[in-house]
């Protein structure tokens, strides 16, 4: 793990292509640029049809928007980096259409799930060198969590170039590529899952009485201020919850009811299910280069 700003220097001068301008490709870029990591006008966004979207970063980010094919070549052509932003059933026509402007120095950077290092080599014919990463949405605002494999072939400088990036908009781990299936279900996904507690927590205070303002503040300030205990006590999650639980008291109860209901359980069966499933997108998409 590594910590904000390591090698972030080195992105002032490097060309950023996002490949894919969606929720993910504006979390990473509106982290490189409001953390000035990297320069907006070395920056460029481009799509499949979206122009609209593309004006939108272009106007917020002030980063450069490549909306026909004339603009889209010359950015990939002039790109140290590449992003790979595109949704896993979009993936492999869009690295079919990269494979032919691709020179072998250009770093591909892959946003996408289940997508292996392997297939995306297959789908673009040689042994690009390749970052596979599976980041998160709060990068936005330089609290993101990124687990990173490398291909054989990213050089030293290319693995400094891809870690720096993700560490300056938040924390980064190296995994083995197998590993990048349980990122996936711990951070890359889990921000949804912390999303749909916060939902219900809402809706039982409500339930109960108070104001939706009111329930939405008091549990936003809850999840905040519970992760910045673990992380700032350096006690642990079930020691920091026993504190709360008095014997017999309310939390007690409330723990006990969970519980019964197997909450634990039902967490494990929810993130083995989601590691499989980008497992499964990532197949889909080997079936699919395999039969061309
Ligand atoms: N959202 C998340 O929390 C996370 C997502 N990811 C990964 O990030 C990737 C992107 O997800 P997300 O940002 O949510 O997706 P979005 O649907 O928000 O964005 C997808 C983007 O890809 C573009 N696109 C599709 N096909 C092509 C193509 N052939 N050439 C160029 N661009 C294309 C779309 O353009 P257009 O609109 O013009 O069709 C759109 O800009 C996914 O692979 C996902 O697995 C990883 C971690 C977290
Ligand atoms: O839901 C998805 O498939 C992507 C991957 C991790 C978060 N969103």
């Amino acid at each position: 793990m590594s910590s904000t700003s390591r090698n972030s220097s080195a992105l002032q001068s490097v060309n950023i292509v996002f490949y894919g301008a969606g929720s993910m490709a504006e979390a990473i870029l509106r982290g490189l640029v409001e953390n000035e990591v990297a320069s907006p006008s070395r920056i460029t966004v481009m799509n499949r049809s979206n122009a609209e979207r593309l004006r939108e970063l272009q106007d917020r980010y002030g980063v450069e928007a490549a909306s026909d094919d004339a603009a889209r070549e010359a950015s990939l052509a002039k790109a140290d980096v590449i992003v790979l932003a595109m949704k896993p059933k979009d993936a492999a026509v869009a690295l079919a259409a990269l494979k032919a402007t691709l020179r072998p120095e250009q770093l591909l950077v892959s946003l996408i799930a289940g997508l292996s290092i392997d297939t995306m080599q297959r789908l673009t014919d040689r042994a690009q060198p390749i970052v596979r990463t599976m980041p998160n949405t709060s990068s936005t605002i330089g609290l993101g969590a990124t687990g990173i494999s490398y291909s054989a072939s990213v050089s030293p400088g290319g693995r400094q170039l891809a870690q720096g990036m993700f560490d300056a908009i938040g924390m980064t781990t190296v995994v083995e590529e197998h590993l990048l299936e349980s990122v996936t279900a711990v951070s890359g996904s889990g921000p949804a899952y912390i999303y749909y507690m916060m939902e219900a927590m809402v809706s039982a205070g409500v339930a109960q009485g108070l104001t939706p303002e009111a329930a939405l503040e008091l549990t936003v300030q809850t999840v905040r201020g519970a992760a910045e205990m673990v992380r700032q006590t350096g006690e642990s999650p079930a020691d920091l919850r026993r504190k709360v639980t008095s014997p017999n008291g309310s939390t007690q109860a409330a723990i006990e009811t969970l519980e019964r209901h197997d909450f634990g359980g039902a967490v494990r069966k929810a993130m083995d299910r989601c590691a499989a499933r980008a497992a499964e997108m990532g197949q889909a998409i080997a079936d699919e280069a395999l039969s061309r």
